[in-house]
């Protein structure tokens, strides 16, 4: 223990709130007159400042049950004074209340070992110096309020009152264990004490046993509250410190056998037995780490000092002990508890009580902290995770915005083949095609497709007219149709439309015409054979027409102009491999509309050349073809597909459109009423496949339709003649002619 009044150590190792073991001392007391009477005999002697032994000769089977030797913070021979004992083994625990720390000194031990005796000592030179302390400390101010109570066969009474009634214990849950009505007076100055201690030693129970004449029947608390100004602690908040120090006199432990008790005495002795053995209970619990429940609640007196023996407290533990050799069974008990109370560990802290001005001072303060905080800390709206997230935007957007320029350089690029194509066979004749090219255009892909199987010649004728441009992939991706089932409704291409296209195909060109001729729902393809052109080839292949949407009956209804447009379009190219028959969804009827408005000009051009093809006359270049671009050699499958083919049926003609659109939801009742000669599941599917090219669509990238929104709007801008402008222009009467035709045609 430290010496008295070094408050300053106490102060740092209370704020650093670390765990801090129970001070355990013992004291042993000299032989009493009774024990001497007996010829009793001392076996316990105190070897140094720490260590008590046995001097008795133990047997071999003693040896193994008990220790011969005791080691503890503190030990006390019988010649020790009650003020030494205070200095080294209680002063500085109990002197911490001063600090804000609560605290308790214990006297442990049998009955008649001396508690009491000690007890008393310590008490008066606590509150001694507690005074002393006072005195040197006049820039603070104290308030000292004294309460007692004892813990009588189980009952809580306070001592300071005449009224003996037994108090509640009340659970607080910042206070702990409070005892209800508990008298607490205010000390006014050292008398005042003297007055209260010596109203609590005539109210306590005092029994007389064979041991002990003025024996102690209860457990006595005397409690000093101290409450302080904090001033020294935390600037000049009007802070407080608040601590309670317990000085705790024990009932001692007696054998009934040998303190002869009987009647009211042996009642007691059996009361105080069973909370000492619940304190002891709790303390050996509280040593092995205050694993599993600790049974504070078994009595009152653990109750009532539960904080203290491993809260909120510094704790000093005074053991003592009768030297005669016919209370060692007693002795060992007593080290044993003693042993077991110093391994256990409290966790005392200042109390601090904040009024509420300093409080909200001390809440501004921290606040002030946490903003300094933050600002030195920097921006913090733009994260590294966020500034990630950009960079990786922009890299996209980069990523695809070359990929729309390389798209619509490919669109362009086929867009160039197919109108060398169309005017090629525009040059041809229709009726009489150019014979024998087969072998000249090996590598001439021409498809059949299974809506012109019953075409007569007239329609026949306009089949350059109503190609579609399928744009192949070589390869099996998604977007390619080479070789997979959409291929299934295309068959060879007859000499008539075949020898027309080839006119004007290159060599290394991959063509797929529809055929007008046969009935054959089967395909045949004449493989292309250059793989060189396999990245264009691809690439092309990726080329979609806009993104199927909803709202292509309400694009019609609100934009009757564009409707027209939209037939166009739907006469068009479809640079879509997966329209080439296969993707005939079910609800097709839905996926329309938002693409189609995408490439409304698209396919006005391409119907414009489609009509330009057979108008050779007025054939003018055309204004959006590539002037960078010169149409280099590329693998193109000119295919019609089924989604064409319902384009067809809708061109140049709202009214037609109109009723496509009905078909869309009742196609038999439609075509057949039209065309009655159409079998009926003919009709149904060109009305699905006239979506499906908006199905595949909806799985491109959405990057090729603004694409081609803004190719179109050059082609806008470039004042490119429509078909349907020709008509309504009356510049060509050969076009009105043929657009009917093609109508006809795609609805055949
Ligand atoms: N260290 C001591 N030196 C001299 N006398 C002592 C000492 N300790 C105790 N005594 C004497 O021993 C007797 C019993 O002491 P005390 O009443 O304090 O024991 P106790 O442990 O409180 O017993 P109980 O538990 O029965 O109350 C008293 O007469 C007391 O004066």
């Amino acid at each position: 223990m430290g010496a008295a009044g070094d408050e300053e150590p106490m102060q740092a190792q209370s704020q650093s709130g670390c765990p801090e073991r129970i001070f355990v001392s013992v004291r042993l007391r000299p032989l009493n007159e009774k024990e001497i009477a007996r010829n009793d005999v001392s076996d316990w002697e105190c070897i140094n400042d720490s260590t008590i032994i046995y001097r008795n000769n133990l047997s071999v089977a003693e040896r193994s049950m008990y220790p011969t030797s005791y080691t503890f913070d503190r030990v006390f021979s019988c010649d020790c004074t009650t003020r030494k004992v205070y200095e080294e083994g209680a002063k500085e625990v109990a002197l911490a209340v001063v600090s804000g720390i609560n605290s308790s000194v214990f006297a442990y031990g049998q009955t008649s070992s001396g508690k009491t005796y000690t007890m008393i000592g310590i008490t008066e030179y606590t509150m001694s110096d507690i005074y002393d302390y006072i005195e040197k400390h006049k820039e603070r101010e104290f308030v000292l309020k004294f309460s007692a109570m004892e813990i009588y066969n189980e009952s809580v009474r306070d001592l300071l009152s005449a009224d003996t009634s037994p108090l509640r214990l009340l659970d607080d849950p910042e206070r702990g264990t409070i005892v209800e009505k508990l008298t607490e007076e205010t000390l006014k100055d050292w008398n005042h004490l003297k007055e209260l201690l010596s109203t609590c030693e005539a109210q306590r129970q005092i029994g007389e046993t064979s041991l002990n004449e003025t024996s102690s029947r209860s457990h006595q608390i005397l409690r000093l509250t101290v409450e302080s100004s904090a001033c020294e602690f935390i600037g000049n908040d009007p802070s407080s410190l608040t601590a309670t120090v317990n000085f705790v006199d024990l009932a001692g432990s007696e054998r009934a056998s040998q303190a002869l008790s009987a009647g009211t005495r042996l009642k007691e002795g059996c009361h105080i037995n069973r909370s000492l053995l619940t304190l002891g209970t709790v303390i050996r619990k509280l040593s092995k780490g205050r694993n599993g429940h600790v049974p504070f609640r078994d009595s009152k007196l653990t109750r009532i000092l539960q904080s203290s023996l491993g809260g909120n407290a510094r704790t000093a533990i005074i053991c003592t002990l009768s030297p005669a050799r016919s209370h060692v069974e007693q002795s060992r008990n007593t080290l044993l508890f003693a042993s077991c109370a110093k391994e256990v560990t409290t966790n005392a802290q200042i109390n601090i009580v904040m009024s509420d001005k300093a409080l909200v001072k001390h809440l501004q303060r921290e606040l002030s902290r946490l903003e300094n905080e933050l600002r030195g800390s920097g921006p913090v709206f733009v994260t590294p995770d966020s500034v990630s997230v950009l960079r990786e935007k922009d890299l996209r957007i980069e990523k695809l915005e070359k990929e729309v320029d390389e798209l619509t350089m490919q669109r362009d690029l086929a867009r160039t083949e197919v109108e060398n194509l169309l005017r090629g066979a525009g040059k041809g004749s229709a009726e009489s095609p150019p014979a024998g090219l087969d072998h000249q255009y090996p590598r001439l892909r021409v498809r059949s497709s299974w809506d012109f199987e019953n075409l007569n010649i007239e329609t026949q004728n306009m089949i350059p007219h109503c190609i579609d441009i399928s744009v192949r992939s070589s390869d099996t991706s998604p977007c390619s149709d080479g070789h997979s089932s959409s291929d299934e409704n295309f068959f060879p291409l007859p000499s008539l439309e075949e020898n027309i296209l080839k006119t004007k195909c290159n060599e290394q060109d991959e063509v797929s015409v529809p055929s007008f001729v046969g009935t054959d729902l089967h395909q045949e393809e004449i493989e292309e054979q250059n793989d060189e052109n396999a990245d264009v080839y691809k690439n092309v292949g990726c080329v979609q027409m806009g993104k199927g949407t909803t709202g292509y009956t309400d694009l019609k209804k609100s934009e009757p102009s564009l409707n027209k447009d939209r037939d166009l379009n739907m006469t068009s190219v479809d640079i879509n491999p997966a329209t080439s028959g296969v993707a005939e969804t079910e609800d097709e009827d839905e996926q329309c509309g938002e693409s189609r408005s995408t490439t409304l000009k698209e396919q006005n051009e391409l119907n414009n050349i489609i009509l330009d093809s057979v108008t050779p006359s007025t054939v003018e270049p055309s204004p959006w073809r590539p002037e960078k671009y010169t149409p280099t050699p590329s693998i193109l499958n000119l295919t019609r597909s089924r989604s064409c083919k319902a384009c067809l049926m809708t061109s140049y003609s709202p009214d037609w459109f109109e009723n496509d659109e009905k078909v869309v939801s009742t196609p038999p009742i439609v075509f057949e009423k039209d065309f009655t000669g159409r079998p009926r599941g003919l009709e149904i599917k060109v009305s699905a496949l006239k979506y499906a090219a908006d199905t595949e669509i909806s799985s491109t990238n959405e990057s090729q339709t603004s694409a081609r929104s803004s190719s179109f709007d050059d082609l806008k801008s470039q004042n490119v003649v429509t078909p349907e402008v020709a008509e309504n222009n009356g510049t060509s009467a050969r076009t009105s002619f043929l657009s009917y035709k093609l109508k006809r045609s795609s609805r055949l």
